[in-house]
């Protein structure tokens, strides 16, 4: 019998809005695949960003185009020449690593040496709002041990000041999703390292981040839209101290795996990071994650409803997935 790929398009409410500041989102929307092989399935979940120029229609569209290579049985090594970096890879190379694991009776922690994955601390964000409203949110989530702050803006002093006195004792970092103008940069820096801020996401826009090579980085400054894949890396070594890096960046955990520890090579710190999606999407990543330095996994928790089963997450930790979700 010949090796079936399902393909579906799904949305998941999300709880409440989300803001960052590139604007607000109440659904999730994800593409999952199913392969079918002699009686074994396997999934991968993607999330199509149009930040990258991604939609749900042409990611479909790409994955249909790959569908006589996945459906004749492709490797995820032949997969890495045979689709580019993205979403639409990320949900084919998920699905594969799924259907190993459920072929061989081999977890994919087993097969990437992790006797004992672990539960991590994961990040929680909080969305770009008004300084007040931005405080209210971290005061209810205070006693979480890591807050990811949405920023972004020509004055982010009083956001940074009021999310920090509103939850003095959490870790913070900020993302300013490429919202800084450049003016604005060291000044926010140095307010974030004050404000004991434990690193800044993407100050600047991706291609137009010369500037960070060029100042003193008071703290920890992460790339994420200027870094997707291996090949990235080498030219982010002078502006960047981290790098996020995300299955629906990296075109699945294949290239993620190669990606880490050519970024440990270089010496960049290691973020592992997540778009809107469900646990399906987040799995894989926790293994990834197991020893990275920040952990940002929270997709689901912004969900009104999540797949059954999920991950489980318990105040601030997420636990690795059983073999009914994934892997
Ligand atoms: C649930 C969080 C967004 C996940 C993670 N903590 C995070 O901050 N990820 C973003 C990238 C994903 O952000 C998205 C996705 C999307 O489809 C739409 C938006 C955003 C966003 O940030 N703003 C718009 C509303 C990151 O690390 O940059
Ligand atoms: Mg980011």
């Amino acid at each position: 019998m010949p090796r079936i790929l399902d393909i579906q398009m799904n949305s998941f409410p999300i709880a409440g809005t989300f803001t960052i500041a590139r604007g607000a989102k109440t659904q999730a929307e994800v593409i999952t695949c199913a392969l079918t092989d002699e009686g074994a399935e396997g999934h991968g979940e993607c999330v199509p960003y149009r930040r990258y120029g991604e939609t749900m229609q042409s990611v479909l569209a790409q994955i249909e185009a790959a569908r006589p290579l996945i459906e004749a049985g492709i490797s995820r090594r032949d997969l890495l020449s045979a689709m580019p970096p993205g979403a639409a890879r990320n949900a084919v190379d998920c699905a594969l690593w799924d259907l190993e694991a459920k072929q061989t009776g081999q977890s994919v922690a087993s097969r990437l040496g992790i006797a004992d994955p672990r539960p991590l601390t994961t990040a929680y964000t909080i969305s770009l709002g008004e300084p007040e409203v931005m405080a209210a949110q971290a005061r209810e989530h205070a006693g979480r041990a890591l807050l990811k702050v949405k920023v972004g803006t020509g004055d982010d002093e009083s956001r940074i000041r009021a999310v920090r006195a509103a939850a003095p004792e959490a870790a913070i970092i900020l993302d300013a999703n490429e919202g800084w103008p450049e003016a604005a940069l060291e000044r926010h820096l140095n307010i974030a390292a004050e404000a004991g801020v434990a690193l800044v996401e993407q100050p600047l826009p991706a291609g137009r981040d010369a500037l960070l090579a060029e100042i003193r980085r008071p703290l920890l400054v992460c790339a994420d839209e200027s870094v997707h894949h291996t090949g990235d890396l080498a030219s982010l070594a002078d502006r960047y101290d981290a790098i996020n890096i995300k299955l629906d960046k990296s075109g699945g955990l294949t290239e993620a795996l190669a990606m880490k520890t050519e970024a440990e090579r270089i010496g960049f710190a290691i973020m592992i990071g997540c778009m809107v999606g469900t646990s399906l999407a987040i799995a894989p990543a926790v293994l990834l994650a197991q020893n990275a330095d920040f952990v940002d996994l929270d997709g689901p928790l912004l969900l009104a409803r999540d797949r059954e089963p999920g991950l489980r997450y318990a105040a601030s930790l997420v636990f690795p997935p059983e073999g009914s979700l994934w892997g």
